[in-house]
């Protein structure tokens, strides 16, 4: 028989040993499904928000090296220039241009939109990429609940003003960076500004689940175009989407081994970006460079036509 002491000696010295054997299967396993095109994109331009940092900033560094001309749309200069020099040194890609964009503000998407369509003549592919998640109750200047109208409305508008020159340029393509989340969304009509209840991490779910009920009415409305819109869920990814909550903070620190690198989350943004066999698949839902589960409320096409037409109200736009 056993006694503790030689069973806590025998724990103590086959746990670590099977967590050094399994480490790297279980990194295998963690990191997902990986981009394997390998597509060139010499001439096409493409536009990513919210691409200074994570899953943003290394879906632009593996762009870049397909030869794209990339915009870093993002609301900090500083932040987008520095993650702009490191792309161009790192791929040899000169063609890294950064722009402001702060999608909290209206007025700076249209600014964004009037400088990009009067500067750069092409436009094949939108990566609606930025995000916030977890944010206490705030309001973007447009007086939108800041999940809301950061995670969606901005995006939605920012589409809205490109739309035409991505139509010009088809086949063009149009990736929404959503979640998993959006299985615990709903559309809170009634409320959509969080004034009656809010709780931040549901409006993030709100949030994500908009971003996958717009690919999907969005793609309808652009059948017969050859510009296709999809959404996708990049897994759950250490970056820095977690900074507005302590307790999460320190979680994504201590389990960051279990949680995909920004490199790993952004292989289903290109892969919806780039994928040959995506060239005429549209209003579909990936993660891990496969099509995935959608929860039955982002199936709901008419939850998708309502959502359309109060964003097109709360932005002031006729979008048919
Ligand atoms: N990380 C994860 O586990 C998951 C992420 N996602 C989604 O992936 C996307 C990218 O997130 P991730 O890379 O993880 O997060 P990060 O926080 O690392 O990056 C988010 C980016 O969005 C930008 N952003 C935030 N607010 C605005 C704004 N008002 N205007 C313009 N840009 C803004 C940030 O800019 P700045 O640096 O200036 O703040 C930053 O560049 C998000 O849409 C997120 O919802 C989905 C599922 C899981
Ligand atoms: C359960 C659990 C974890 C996993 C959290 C996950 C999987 C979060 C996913 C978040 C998403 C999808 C956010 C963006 O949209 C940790 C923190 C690793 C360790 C502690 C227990």
């Amino acid at each position: 028989m056993l006694n503790c002491w030689e069973a806590a000696l025998g724990a103590a010295v086959s746990i670590p040993v099977f967590l050094f054997v399994a480490a790297p299967y279980i990194r295998r396993y963690v990191a997902g499904g990986r981009c394997k095109s390998t597509a060139r994109l010499e001439g096409k331009v493409v536009i990513i928000t919210g691409a200074n940092t994570g899953i943003g900033k290394e879906t632009a560094r593996d762009l870049a090296r397909r030869g794209a001309r990339i915009i870093i749309a993002c609301r900090d200069i500083a932040k987008a220039e520095a993650a702009a020099s490191e792309i161009r040194a790192d791929t040899g890609n000169q063609q890294i241009i950064v722009k402001r964009l702060d999608l909290a503000d209206t007025k700076s998407i249209r600014e964004f939109a009037e400088k990009f369509l009067a500067e750069e003549k092409e436009l094949h592919i939108l990566i609606n990429n930025a995000g916030v998640m977890l944010c206490p109750y705030s309001k973007t200047a447009d007086g939108f609940e800041m999940h809301l109208g950061v995670n969606h409305l901005g995006h939605f508008l920012l589409t809205f003003l490109l739309l035409e020159r991505l139509k010009q340029c088809a086949p063009a393509r149009i990736v929404n960076v959503s979640s998993l989340a959006h299985h615990g969304g709903r559309i809170r009509f009634h409320d959509l500004q969080g004034e009656k209840s809010y709780n931040r991490g549901l409006a993030y779910c709100h949030s994500k689940l908009a971003n996958v009920l717009f690919t999907r009415e969005l793609a309808r409305r652009l059948q017969g175009t050859k510009v296709t819109a999809n959404a996708l869920h990049p897994g759950s990814v250490y970056s820095e989407l977690v900074r507005h909550s302590f307790v999460m903070t320190w979680l994504w620190k201590i389990f960051s081994f279990f949680l995909k690198t920004p490199c790993e989350g952004a292989q289903t943004s290109i892969y919806c970006a780039v994928a040959e066999e995506l060239d005429s698949v549209t209003g579909q839902y990936f993660s891990d460079c496969q099509p995935a589960y959608v929860s039955p409320r982002g199936r709901d096409d008419e939850t998708a036509k309502k959502l359309w037409s109060v964003s097109c109200e709360l932005l002031g736009i006729q979008w048919d």
